[in-house]
């Protein structure tokens, strides 16, 4: 039994979806064929069930990178070996709006735990197979929600302090969006030698000059974590 999720790995597969909102996890398993809950504890609530024929698990993992990183590091032991990342982010670039989706390819290591776990130069990529899934299954979707694709940034703190954080520097460095888990997901993902990648909804801007009322509860953040879900399920079953 895997300590903190308590599944029983036998009942894992190998292909995973996983995301923060315990909701959305439950949503997403409503999308599969006799989607049913196997196993919950904590933030960790495990769904199983069939996307076009393939057994796939998805799994909540709570917000911010060290709960995440408990969530990936005990799928590994279960036996994963495909996880994408269903997410939503903040934008930092003024045409990537609220409503579009952007793949990640890369994340800029902003958190706190994988600097306990690799040195600093230690890149947080996503896998070029998963990334051109996920390409692949958002391009035949006929362009009815915008997709970007490019770096991304991992970040701890969802409010500041009496420190500002530097969103300028990384905004000009051409980074799309700030979010809290993918760098956690990228690096323990290259050191145990598994797939992963990841697709986020834009719930609004992150860049102080854009920001505006942050309300993530809108239909167009709805629509495009509804198609992120589909596209993260297309490439898990279409992956090379
Ligand atoms: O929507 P999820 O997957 O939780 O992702 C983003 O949303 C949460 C913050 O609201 C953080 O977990 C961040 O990474
Ligand atoms: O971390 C996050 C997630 C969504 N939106 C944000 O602005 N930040």
């Amino acid at each position: 039994m895997l300590p903190n999720l308590k599944i029983n790995p036998e009942e894992l597969p190998h292909s995973v979806v996983v995301c923060g909102d315990p909701v959305r996890a439950k949503h997403i398993s409503s999308l599969l064929t006799n989607g049913r809950l196997f196993a919950q504890n904590r933030e960790y609530h495990s769904y199983i069930g069939h996307w076009k024929g393939k057994e796939v698990a998805v799994v909540s993992h709570g917000v911010g990178a060290p709960g995440a990183a408990v969530c990936f590091e005990e799928l590994i032991q279960g036996g994963a070996r495909t996880i994408i990342r269903v997410g939503t982010a903040g934008s930092y670039q003024k045409a990537v709006l609220p409503g579009s989706i952007v793949i990640s390819t890369s994340a800029v290591r902003c958190d706190g735990l994988t600097s306990q776990l690799v040195p600093p130069g230690f890149p947080a990529v996503a896998d070029r197979h998963v990334t051109e899934s996920l390409r692949r299954a958002a391009s035949s979707r006929n362009g009815e929600i915008a997709v970007h694709e490019g770096m991304t940034l991992t970040l701890d703190a969802f409010y500041s302090g009496v420190i500002e954080f530097p969103h300028g520097l990384y905004k000009k460095s051409g980074v799309l969006a700030v979010e809290m888990e993918n760098s956690a997901l990228y690096v323990i993902s290259s050191l145990r030698g598994i797939k992963a990648g990841a697709i986020l909804a834009i719930d609004g801007y992150a860049d102080a000059d854009l920001r505006e009322e942050y309300n993530p509860h809108t239909d167009a953040v709805s629509n495009a974590i509804e198609a992120e879900a589909h596209i993260a399920l297309d490439a898990l079953v279409n992956i090379e």
